[in-house]
């Protein structure tokens, strides 16, 4: 590695369980919040700083001759963010950006390893974009642009053999049981695409190479909590409504994202729903999560190599039939609020959200933000965790951070090992 600052860890954590009800936080060395606070996140920065340094004469290329200094100073303020994090320093003010007020009311002076998991890693993130936006010229740099655009190009192979199944599904023929089968299969892809994250493997790109249709049938017993059946008569309810509109809540770019507009595509298509509105991060976020400039490369990638797919699609965003939400070019998504503040924090995006037909929170970060991020024991009741955030809802996520809710203690019992944190356990959990 290129940058060697060996800072020492200074490490106060205690050596016993988190208690129960307790935020999760690093300040309990047996938590994966420990785990990642303590390993995980350091990697990341690296992996950035290696990147800056081998990538400069691209960046250079890419944003301008004036740039050359400004990589210098990147380079020199994410090796000191990684010394404050692994030395336990003091969380510092956010200096830029419409949302620092915020941030800095809910930062104040904690630190790294004694803070709220969930606040302590989206400052992170948040940290990182007030690195970059020091540098006028780099504003529209994204640190983890690289990974998102070859883990996508290297998902080729799923994304077409996807597709193949899609057009199946979308022709004008009548489909029995008007396509809940269809349905069924594609909402388990977008669920199961979500182990494509790049934040949980330390930054490594994720991707998928195998048919995911035809992977379902062995995955289908580590769904944990199933309420697929109640999502279909949810969604039928809807059907029939000109103006029914869904909601979905994206998380990561790459594998996932294409899984997501694939069920798009399916519910604009057989006219299950008439709208469906996307919400994406509004900076560089949690390594992979999807930016508005992430859905636009993506389309543009697949209108050169999977035209047909893209030019159907584009005319989606075209005839408004898929729309992104401005909340994308806003603060909400990005502020380390658990989900049951948005309607203090963020009242129109509460409102707008409580009057959709449905709204899909894709993957971990959503879950841990919808249920706040607490120690809750698993069996805990899905509404009571629920309590405060817009519904109706729907939560598709694979297990990968210690906190679930809404299990029957039958499922619990048979569970072993890391099985919270390893991604190859999942839910599929509507709140009503
Ligand atoms: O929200 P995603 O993309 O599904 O997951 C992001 C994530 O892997 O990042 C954290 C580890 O850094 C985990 O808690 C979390 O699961
Ligand atoms: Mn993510």
């Amino acid at each position: 590695m290129s940058d060697e600052s060996s800072a020492v860890f200074n490490d106060k954590s205690l050596d016993e369980p988190t208690p129960a009800g307790a935020p999760l936080t690093a300040k309990y060395k047996r938590s994966f919040a420990y785990d990642t606070i303590k390993d995980r996140l350091p990697i990341i920065i690296t992996k950035i700083v290696d990147h800056l340094y081998r990538d400069k004469n691209k960046i250079i290329e890419q944003f301008g001759e004036e740039t050359r200094e400004d990589i210098k100073s990147l380079i020199g303020s994410f090796s000191k963010l990684r010394n404050e994090l692994q030395t336990n320093k003091p969380l510092v003010p956010i200096t830029l950006g419409d949302d620092a007020d915020l941030w800095n009311s809910c930062v104040q002076g904690g630190k790294w390893f004694d803070s709220p998991w969930l606040l302590v890693e989206c400052y992170l993130y948040r940290r990182m974009r007030d690195n970059i936006a020091q540098s006028p010229s780099l504003s529209d740099f994204d640190q983890f642009s690289e990974q998102k655009k070859s883990g996508f190009a290297a998902s080729m192979p799923a994304m077409k053999a996807l597709e193949a199944h899609l057009n199946g599904f979308i022709s004008d023929e009548p489909l029995p049981d008007l396509g809940k089968e269809q349905f069924f299969q594609l909402l388990k892809v977008s669920l199961w695409g979500n182990k494509c994250d790049m934040s949980l493997s330390g930054g490594e790109q994720r991707h998928q190479n195998l048919d995911p249709i035809k992977q379902l049938a062995a995955l289908e017993e580590n769904i944990l909590c199933n309420h697929l059946e109640n999502a279909w008569a949810k969604i039928l309810k809807l059907n029939g409504n000109s103006s029914a509109i869904i909601d979905i809540v994206l998380d990561n770019a790459g594998f996932e994202l294409f899984t997501d507009l694939c069920f798009a595509d399916f519910l604009v298509n057989r006219q299950l729903v008439s709208t469906v509105r996307f919400h994406a991060k509004n900076m560089p976020w949690f390594v992979s999560d999807a930016t508005p400039m992430d859905l636009f490369w993506s389309l543009e990638y697949l209108e050169d190599h999977i035209p047909e797919l893209g030019l159907r699609w584009r005319s989606h965003v075209h005839s408004g039939r898929w729309v992104l939400h401005p909340s994308s070019k806003s603060s909400f998504w990005t502020l380390p609020h658990a989900f049951a503040k948005m309607k203090e924090v963020d009242p129109d995006l509460f409102n707008l959200l409580s009057s959709s037909g449905l709204v899909i929170f894709k993957g971990d970060l959503n879950y841990r933000k919808l249920v706040g991020d607490l120690n809750w024991d698993p069996e805990t009741q899905l509404s009571t965790a629920l309590e405060g955030c817009p519904k109706p809802l729907l939560a598709l996520r694979t297990l990968k951070a210690d906190v679930v809710v809404g299990l029957e203690k039958s499922v619990i019992a048979k569970m072993t090992g890391n099985w919270m944190v390893s991604g190859e356990y999942a839910v599929i959990q509507l709140c009503d």
